[in-house]
Parts: C-alpha cells; structure tokens; sequence
C-alpha cells in the first residue's frame, strides 16, 4: 500500500517554558527567537515533503499562531498543562482516517527527502518510530491510518515506543534524527545545514551553538 498522504502533527510548546536544556546556546533574551526558528524551519521541511499533505501544530504560543498561518499549516489549540503526549492524541484525533505521523519542533536541519524517506520505510508496517541521534529519544513516530499512534514522547521514548510494539526505522536520514535540545546538538545540526530560519537567526547573531 502507497501512503502519499500523510497528516504531520507537531507539538510546540509555550515559549516562556520550552527549550530549558537550550538555555545558554544563546542570550535569554534571544532564547524565545532561536525556539521559534527551529520550530518554523521543521515545519517548512516537513510541508515540503511530497509525501505530506498537510501539517497540524498544537500550540497555545501566540507567536507561534501567526507563523503556522503564515507557512501554511493548521493551528490546533493546545489545553494548558495536558503535555506534550496529549498534544499529539489532540492533533492525531483530527487526522483520524489519514496516517499520521508526529514529529518534535526542534529538527532545525531537516530535509524533507529524509522525512519522505522514513516515511516510505514504515510502508510495510502499522506503527513505526526513528530514534533521535541520541538513540534514546524519537525523532519521528507514525501511524498506518486507523492505527493509533499511541505516542509515548518524553524521557527514554524510544524504548518506550519499542515497548508499545512500535517498529524501530533504520536508516540514513541524519537530518531527522538531528533533535536540537542542548548548545552540542544545536552545533551538530548546523554541521548537517540549517534551515533558513535556523541559518538566518544564527548568522544575525552569530552564535553558533556550541
Ligand atoms: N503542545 C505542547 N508541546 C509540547 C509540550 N511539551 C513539549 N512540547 C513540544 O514537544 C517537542 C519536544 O519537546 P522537548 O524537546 O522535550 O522540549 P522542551 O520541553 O521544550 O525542552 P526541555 O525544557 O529542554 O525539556 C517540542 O516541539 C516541544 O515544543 C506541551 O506540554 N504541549
Ligand atoms: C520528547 C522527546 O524529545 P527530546 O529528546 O527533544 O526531549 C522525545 O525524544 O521523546
């Protein structure tokens, strides 16, 4: 079975309180920007999969609302303090009928052929998930339509998602697997490439990461 039509849903979380591993790659005051840098950069790559028909952010960042719009996407209202995992039940519930594939807002140097690639590796498969660099977070977790996606983010989610009996996918995608929640995994996914807002934010700035 071909999946050409895949919904994306990404959770982004309110600016004041995300990132905090992040903290220091830049000045505070410039903190909120590099987040919202990352997050627009991941979703234009993950709009401009060919594979991706349309993407749905769950948010309660005003910032974040008018820079969905302005790409494209869908706003989906967060409920304050549900987490991250409810976040992504909300936005795979509006999916429902489509496979559906959940993606965090910090891949700042994604391509959208390795997004399109992954996805054509879980083909085969009901429910699958691509640990992040570090093997022990995910990247990405999707779901065949009429499968729950069942997401289990959060600390040691791979093994979590193993454990849920989601297949793990292997392969050459770098720039998924390149989460960014520290100053190091900010450096290494400027090695990979930025994406333009990532690289524009960076290069007024100058900070580099790590
Ligand atoms: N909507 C929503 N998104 C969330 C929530 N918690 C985390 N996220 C998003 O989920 C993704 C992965 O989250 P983390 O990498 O753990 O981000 P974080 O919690 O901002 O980072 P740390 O403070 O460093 O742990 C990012 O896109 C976050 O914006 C939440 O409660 N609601
Ligand atoms: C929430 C997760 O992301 P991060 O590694 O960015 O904390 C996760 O990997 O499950």
């Amino acid at each position: 079975m071909r999946r050409t039509e895949w919904v994306a849903v990404m959770p982004v979380k309110r600016l004041a309180m995300a990132k905090t591993r992040l903290r220091g790659a830049v000045p505070a005051a410039d903190h909120a920007r590099l987040v919202v840098a990352m997050a627009k950069d991941t979703l234009t790559a993950v709009l401009a999969c060919p594979i991706v028909h349309h993407a749905l952010i769950v948010t309660d960042e005003p910032t974040m609302v008018a820079a969905i719009a302005d790409l494209g996407a869908q706003h989906v209202p967060d409920r304050p303090d549900t987490g991250l995992n409810a976040a992504l039940e909300r936005g795979a519930a509006l999916a429902a009928g489509s496979p559906v594939v959940a993606l965090t807002a910090d891949l700042p140097a994604l391509r959208p052929q390795d997004l399109a690639a992954a996805l054509t590796a879980l083909s085969y498969h009901p429910r699958g998930y691509v640990p992040d660099a570090a093997g022990t977070g995910t990247a990405m977790l999707a779901a065949a339509a009429g499968v729950a996606l069942d997401p289990r983010f959060g600390p040691g989610s791979a093994r979590a998602h193993a454990a849920s009996g989601a297949v793990r996918l292997d392969g050459d995608w770098p720039s998924l697997r390149q989460d960014v929640d520290t100053p190091a995994d900010l450096a290494a996914a400027a090695d990979l490439g930025l994406g333009r807002y990532t690289a524009e934010f960076v290069g007024a700035t100058r900070y580099g990461g790590a």
